[in-house]
């Protein structure tokens, strides 16, 4: 035994854990507590008798007795606490619940009620998970990762967050570890990646959240955000230390501001494995969902209009992606971006503006073209609706009800199946409800949205809303680079993934979902892996042999059950 796997209190031999801890200790490891499951035999040999009543239950036994305390739980918050203490406990019972179960509870774990777990994290909190680097103390960070007690070939995946921009719930400093937690739960639930071989990171870099900094309960540092040099140095140090300690493992960064995500997605693309989600896997998503759209409105990619609401980290994430779709069906670049308009704060964004952020600069328009559109409040999102006659219009602004009756109809008379994603989360920011939209277009809107709803009856008609959120992409995008052992994550390899996506959907009945359902989240992950590796090899940044690309992701895919645990 190494002294990192002492330190980690297991390791696997034979399909059986084995661990040199006993008694409590045991019961205190989340991945090895069986509880109530262990035989006698176990019992005996792990010094755990006595500590167990006397029953020996099955995992079935211990998943309805979870169901049922689950469902004792009066709030979604407190179901989020009930499932994150289930987590700390008993992973394996955690995680067989949440995949039994996951369209009733991945809204709980996740998209919404992460955000306000979030939210409330300092005062909820009850125990760490994950690795908390500060600012104050860039040195420490190996220190940090070391105490895990992982090896160089123990970890496939890092998610970390500074949480400058959570969800579109804004800043929530040291909280933010929930949105790595909440994300690396998806990936297990979603495509069976090792939650033994995961790591969330907290990057506390303090938080402008003055709320936070005069609570007496925050867990964080309690200073504003450390920006410039300083800040890049640390991530710097951070990037350095993962890739080295553990050179096999993914970097997912999430839910940073738009000008740090894109900098430091820049800045490591091209030098190690690693993506942003929020640009690069809601972009993808997003495609997929809007090559289902094009598929009912009988409309190619290259053909649309494009109007987006919201020019931040998702919205030009998205941007960049359906260019690239367009261009890939037939149109020069320069074609493909004059089809895409995007509108933030200032009204839409033209070439005369001199605030724009970099990012946004290759997406304003001729100030020319839009001279004559101004109504009494300059170029707002009626007039670009107006003027443009989109075909698509994507919302990820956070702003609540911005996209109004009078808009989608508006659009909705230029367009016989007008495509719109009101894509901001949490629920209280999505820019329009799918019920209203269906109606304000007769029926003829083609509707994505980033929550999830349920779906929505018109005229006789059921509508199944398709949740275009990242959600349904970054498992399986992960779950192939793991098995491909991936160099570096590519443009192609989103675009290998949006198109597993589509293909998966049949939109030939009125009313079909334009993405697949979250029941079949395990399916599409492991479709999308497929995909994913196989680009992954014809682009040459696969390192691991792929002879059978279907069989080898089904083998990588964990399982949450039960395995024998011995004495060692
Ligand atoms: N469905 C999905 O998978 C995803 C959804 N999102 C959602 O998208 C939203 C934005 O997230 P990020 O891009 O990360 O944030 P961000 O802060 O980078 O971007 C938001 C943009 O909206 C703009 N904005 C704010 N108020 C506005 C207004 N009144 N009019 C026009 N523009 C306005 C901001 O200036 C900013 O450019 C959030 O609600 C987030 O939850 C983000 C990532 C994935
Ligand atoms: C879904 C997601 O990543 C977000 O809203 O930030
Ligand atoms: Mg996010």
């Amino acid at each position: 035994m190494t002294a990192v796997a002492a330190k980690r209190r297991f390791w696997v031999e034979d399909g059986s854990s084995v661990t040199s801890a006993r008694g409590v200790e045991v019961l205190d490891t989340p991945l090895l507590n069986k509880n109530t499951a262990f035989t006698r035999q176990e019992r005996a040999e792990l010094g755990l008798e006595g500590l167990l009543p006397a029953a020996v239950q099955t995992l079935e036994d211990r998943v309805r007795r979870a169901y049922e305390q689950y469902h004792e739980q009066p709030t979604d918050l407190l179901k989020n606490v009930f499932l994150a203490m289930l987590q700390d406990n008993d992973e394996v019972l955690f995680y067989r619940l949440l995949t039994e179960h996951l369209r009733e509870m991945l809204p709980v774990v996740y998209d919404p009620t992460v955000g306000e777990a979030i939210k409330r994290y300092s005062h909820e909190y009850r125990r760490p998970r994950g690795v908390y680097l500060s600012i104050a103390e860039p040195d420490r960070i190996e220190a940090a990762f070391q105490d895990l007690g992982l090896g160089a070939g123990d970890v496939d995946l890092i998610v970390a967050s500074d949480a400058e921009e959570i969800l579109g719930i804004g800043d929530w400093g040291a909280g933010g570890i929930g949105i790595a937690v909440g994300k690396l739960a998806v990936y297990t639930a979603a495509a069976g990646i090792d939650p033994g071989r995961v790591i969330p990171v907290s990057l506390d870099v303090g938080t402008n959240n003055e709320a936070l900094l005069n609570d007496p309960d925050y867990v964080g540092n309690r200073h504003s955000r450390v920006r410039g040099q300083r800040y890049d140095d640390f991530i710097d140090a951070y990037v350095r230390t993962a890739t080295k300690l553990f050179p096999r493992a993914l970097l997912h960064w999430e839910d940073f501001g738009p000008s740090n995500g894109r900098r430091i997605l820049e800045r490591y693309r091209d030098r190690i494995c690693t993506f942003n989600d929020d640009m690069q896997g809601t972009g993808a998503i997003v495609l997929a969902a809007t090559l289902s759209a094009a598929r009912v409105a009988g409309t190619r990619m290259r053909d649309q209009r494009i109007v987006i609401f919201g020019a931040g980290t998702a919205g030009v994430g998205i941007a960049d992606q359906l260019r690239d779709a367009m261009v890939r069906d037939g149109l020069e670049r320069g074609d493909a971006t004059r089809r895409i308009w995007c509108v933030d704060r200032q009204g839409l964004l033209t070439d005369d503006m001199t605030a724009l952020r970099d990012f946004q600069n290759p997406y304003a328009r001729p100030a020319a073209e839009a001279r004559d559109w101004a109504g009494t409040g300059g170029i707002g999102l009626a007039e670009v609706v107006a003027n443009v006659r989109p075909t698509m219009l994507i919302g990820t602004s956070t702003v609540h009800r911005a996209f109004t009756e009078a808009i989608v109809k508006e659009m909705a008379r230029h367009v016989d199946r007008p495509i719109i994603f009101p894509l901001s989360n949490p629920t209280e920011r999505i820019e329009a409800m799918p019920g209203d939209l269906i109606a304000w277009t007769g029926g003829r809107g083609l509707i994505s949205t980033g929550i999830p709803v349920p779906p929505v009856t018109y005229k006789g008609v059921t509508y199944a809303i398709g949740q275009a959120n990242n959600a349904l992409l970054y498992p399986g995008l992960g779950l192939g680079a793991v098995v491909a052992r991936a160099k570096r994550i590519s443009d192609g390899m989103f675009a290998a993934a949006a198109d597993a996506v589509a293909g998966l959907v049949s939109v030939n009945t009125p009313g079909a979902s334009l993405l697949p359902q979250v029941e079949n989240l395990r399916q599409v992950s492991a479709t999308v892996a497929v995909a994913v590796a196989k680009r992954a090899a014809e682009e040459n940044l696969a390192q691991a042999p792929l002879k059978d690309p279907i069989q080898q992701v089904q083998d990588a895919m964990w399982q949450p059950e039960y395995r024998p645990v011995r004495a060692g």
